[in-house]
């Protein structure tokens, strides 16, 4: 007598509790202190280094005149990064921690004082939070063209959740004071 196989056996992976949704990510880099360019390529190889964690993009690269920084502060290189991971969020933004730590980011009480590597999370997936360890999604990033046109390089159709087509906010924002460096290209590992 042959076997039918039993429709109602739930493969063992299901019961281990550890099966997540894939979701989408954007994470922006800074850096305005030290060697700029190895601090992003750094943090690149980093998240692409993080498990769970795929890298599916990598923006150009951009100098970018500070914003609400203090006086004499340098310019910035800005990138974006896209990724799929099975992450939670928080544990997402514990890694970018990390991986501002590992590239020496000091932390000061100076408002927005130069640093060397920056790693904002701006959308995970559809996620909401509004802590102040973790707001998704970022709260600053429709009023940045620093983060937006990086991020409209990759994914002109992307919309910000509440805030809307990206397209739509850089043309709000305008490009002024941000210039692509053509020179320079963050490679994926
Ligand atoms: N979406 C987010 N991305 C990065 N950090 C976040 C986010 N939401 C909350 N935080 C928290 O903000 C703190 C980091 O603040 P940080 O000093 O790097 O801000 P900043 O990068 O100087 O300013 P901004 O948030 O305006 O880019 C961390 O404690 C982090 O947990
Ligand atoms: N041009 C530019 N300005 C900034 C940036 C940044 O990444 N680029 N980050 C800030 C706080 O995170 C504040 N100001």
């Amino acid at each position: 007598m042959t076997e039918t196989p039993n429709p109602h056996i739930i493969n063992a992976d299901t019961l281990t509790g550890e099966m997540r949704p894939i979701r989408r990510v954007v994470l922006a880099l800074g850096s305005n202190l030290g060697e700029r360019m190895s601090m992003l390529q750094g943090a690149v190889n980093a998240i692409a280094d993080t498990p769970d964690v795929w890298v599916t993009g990598v923006s150009p690269v951009y100098e970018t005149e500070p914003v609400d920084a203090p006086e004499g502060s340098r310019n910035y290189l800005n990138a974006v990064v896209l990724a799929d991971t099975t992450l939670a969020a928080n544990r997402l933004m514990d890694r970018a921690l990390a991986i501002e730590d590992a590239f020496e980011r000091e932390r000061s009480e100076v408002l927005n004082a130069p640093r060397t590597l920056d790693v904002d999370l701006i959308v995970v997936g559809d996620r909401r939070s509004n802590e102040p360890h973790l707001r998704l999604p970022h709260p600053r990033a429709a009023e940045r063209p620093f983060v937006l046109k990086p991020w409209f390089d990759l994914e002109p159709d992307a919309s910000l959740p509440e805030r809307g087509p990206i397209a739509d906010l850089l043309a709000e924002t305008g490009l002024d004071g941000i210039t692509l460096r053509e020179d320079l290209t963050l490679a994926v590992e």
